[in-house]
């Protein structure tokens, strides 16, 4: 198969995702309303597809299985050895009951019957698979349930290929995805992939995340720390991560499949809800453009948050070494797919037999699974099989595994408000601080607006202070000008008068020249006192402007300094509150190491528990058996042959008695040494291939 090409069931479940981040509210109207007749198909189709599962809280896990076509390698096999191409399975026409035998004249009514929720045949399409099973889970995870859709099988069987598939290059309905939504809900719709190989989680989208751990949270379930999370917002863009991730996968030739999967993979898709209902039922988008301009919003806005999850498991297949003949690096991971899944049989087996102890944390693959088997979980088992003589028994093996899988009940509920760390939750707080944030940083605006201004304003004072000066100045000098003019013309008044005579007589001794000059000095006297009056009056107000403008320079000086203060203490405030992130984020580091260590310290520690229990199990037991039966079995009836030879009548046989009796005794007393020896003695010897053994009788092969 060219894998590159593929995009089937898993990209046919994403186009009924919705538009994640992009908002209802930007689609254009004519957009709607091209795609309102398609909407009412689809909408019919949801029905359809949301039927499947009912509104019972408590609900068995849906089990499919899908037989696959004979391929090409097992016809020929079949040609080879001259063999009837006969298949082992026969379907009933309700496609819910089946039949697998192994007779070499295909007669079905010495096989063994089961019973399951559909069966499909050889002849089954992707499409078909998905529409029944596939698009109801994505739609209940849209509604906010978690769901789980994993495909479990033999080694070849088909699981990669139901759940990546192969495209007929159906057009992808982006319409579909834009009208899940409404104007009042958002989606946010996240995606990771994953791979768990030798015991070992890799991040697909993030080859340098390596060795990641699982934690469980009480509400939240079971997540992966550290995984690469990219939110997307577009079937495209889904496929890209599918692409980028499945580059990554560990995969390899083995004998029974040309592209065998050597670890279990899966993609997690995870849909933030988030719905919006204001109390008064006036239109949201005046809220939020209230909220947005810092305006005060009067109606009681209701938000509900839903948070659904979709596993996509491909798991890695089953596979008998004695068939597959891996070796080497092939060997050690057949071995440890073998026990991943051995241990998936065990929890399945607890649960059915609802033990109060569940072992989930025997592997990586049930504790990431834990939610979907037997917790909060619509879940999904596609068990694939083929149809040939050669596999009859791990075809079996399956359908017995997939028989005990139905008998498990999950109990099935919303999501609702429960992860306070959801994305969508997590960015609208974000938002709304901005807002906040927003409206306080205009305020600070007006602040830094104001001091700007009263910069300006002071600015403007000491000039208005520098140009009175100036005035003040410019008067002084006029004045002392004109008071030298004055004193000028004095001196040249008196010089004159003593120059002019009048008839004989010097003309200033005349009385009406005298008196003229009298009034001449006063007029210009006077002038000259009004002039200085004037002055003195104008020097006077501008010391007052002057007086004045300094208090206000002074009063502006010391605002500008509060406010600087001010400032000063903000962003030392905000010093304070980063380098506490610091300290916090340091401490979280150091928690995280600490909770990694303890991690593997656990895992090595069940991982001793296991090998040390598997050991003293077997061994053990026959050790104990052997010294029973010697103790309580032989030493008696060595001793009662020693009994019985007590009397004899000839001296012959009586010697021989004696060393028959000798050699009894001999042996007796070996027994009991042996018995001893079995009581005292610990098994020292490593279990070998235990693992291997356990799993192989587990699956009944
Ligand atoms: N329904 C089917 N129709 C046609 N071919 C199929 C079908 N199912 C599986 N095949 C073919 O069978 C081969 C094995 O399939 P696939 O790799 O999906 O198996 P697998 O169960 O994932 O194996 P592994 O566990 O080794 O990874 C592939 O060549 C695939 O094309």
């Amino acid at each position: 198969m060219n894998r590159s090409q593929s995009s089937g069931s898993l990209r046919r479940s994403i186009t009924a995702l919705p538009s994640g981040a992009v908002p209802s509210g930007n689609r254009s109207q004519s957009t709607n309303n091209l795609a309102q007749d398609e909407n009412e198909e689809y909408h019919e189709e949801l029905t359809v597809a949301e039927a499947e599962y009912d509104d019972s809280p408590k609900e068995n896990i849906t089990v499919v299985i899908r037989v696959r076509p004979f391929l090409p390698r097992e016809l020929k096999g079949c040609q080879d050895r001259g063999e009837p191409l006969i298949s082992t399975i026969r379907i009933s026409d309700s496609r819910k009951s089946m039949v697998i035998s192994d007779s070499p004249d295909a007669n079905y009514s010495v096989g063994h019957s089961f019973t399951f929720d559909h069966i499909y045949g050889e002849d089954s399409r992707q499409d078909e698979i998905y529409e029944n099973h596939a698009r109801g889970a994505v739609l209940s995870v849209l509604k906010g349930y978690n769901a789980t859709l994993f495909a479990y099988g033999q080694t070849g069987t088909g699981k990669t290929y139901t759940m990546e598939g192969f495209e007929n290059k159906r057009e992808l309905r982006e319409s579909d995805i834009e009208t899940k939504g409404s104007s009042n809900v958002n989606f946010l719709i996240r995606a990771s992939y994953l791979q768990i190989y030798k015991e070992v989680i890799y991040d697909l989208l993030d080859p340098t995340k390596t060795n990641l751990t699982i934690r469980e949270y009480k509400k939240k379930g079971t997540c992966v720390e550290g995984l690469t999370e990219e939110v997307v917002r577009t079937p495209k863009e889904i496929y890209q991560l599918i692409d980028k991730g499945r580059k990554g996968r560990a995969k390899a030739p083995t004998k029974l499949n040309e592209g065998s999967s050597r670890s279990h993979a899966v993609f997690i898709i995870v849909a933030e809800h988030l719905e919006r209902t204001i109390s008064n039922e006036e239109d949201i988008d005046c809220a939020n453009a209230d909220a947005i301009t810092g305006k005060e919003v009067v109606q009681e806005v209701k938000e509900s948050y839903r948070i659904g999850k979709l596993n996509l498991v491909d798991l890695a297949g089953s596979e008998r070494v004695s068939v597959s003949g891996a070796s080497g690096e092939l060997l050690e991971e057949t071995k440890k797919i073998n026990l991943s899944l051995t241990c998936l049989g065990m929890v399945i087996s607890a649960l059915t037999k609802k033990d109060n102890y569940v072992p989930y944390r025997n592997s990586k693959l049930t504790s990431l699974l834990a939610d979907s088997l037997g917790g909060n979980c619509r879940t999904t088992m596609l068990a694939m099989v083929s149809p040939a003589m050669e596999f009859h028994g791990e075809s079996l093996s399956t359908l017995h595994f997939a028989k005990r899988a139905k008998c498990i009940k999950n109990i099935v509920t919303v999501n609702e408000d429960l992860d306070q760390r959801a994305l969508l939750r997590k960015y609208e707080k974000e938002l709304k601080k901005l807002r906040i944030e927003l409206s306080k940083k205009s305020k600070t605006v007006v602040g830094k607006q104001r001091i700007l201004e009263l910069e300006e304003q002071r600015r403007r004072a000491e000039e208005d202070k520098l140009a009175a000066i100036e005035a003040l100045e410019s008067r002084s000098r006029e004045f002392l000008h004109e008071k030298t003019l004055k004193r000028k013309l004095e001196e040249k008044i008196a010089h004159l008068q003593s120059q002019l005579l009048v008839g004989g007589e010097k003309i200033e001794e005349t009385p009406a020249f005298r008196k003229l000059i009298k009034q001449e000095y006063e007029r210009v006297h006077k002038q000259y006192e009004k002039k200085l009056q004037e002055l003195e009056r104008e020097r006077q107000s501008i010391e007052e402007d002057k007086a004045q403008v300094d208090r206000y320079k002074q009063l502006l000086l010391k605002q500008r300094d509060i406010m600087i203060a001010l400032t000063a203490r903000l962003n030392e405030r905000d010093e304070t509150i980063l380098s506490l992130q610091e300290e916090l984020d340091a401490y979280d580091h150091h928690q995280k190491m600490l909770e990694d260590a303890l991690d593997r310290k656990t895992a090595a520690l069940i991982h001793l528990q296991r090998v040390s229990d598997a050991g003293l199990g077997t061994k053990e037991k026959e050790k104990q058996a052997l010294r029973k039966i010697i103790e309580v079995k032989m030493i008696p009836y060595m001793n009662s042959i020693y009994k019985s030879l007590g009397v004899f009548e000839t001296q012959d046989m009586e010697e021989q008695a004696k060393q028959v009796k000798k050699q009894v005794a001999t042996v007796t007393q070996l027994m009991k040494q042996t018995a001893n020896a079995l009581s005292l003695s610990q098994s020292s010897e490593e279990r070998q291939d235990g693992e291997n053994s356990s799993f192989e009788q587990q699956q009944g092969y």
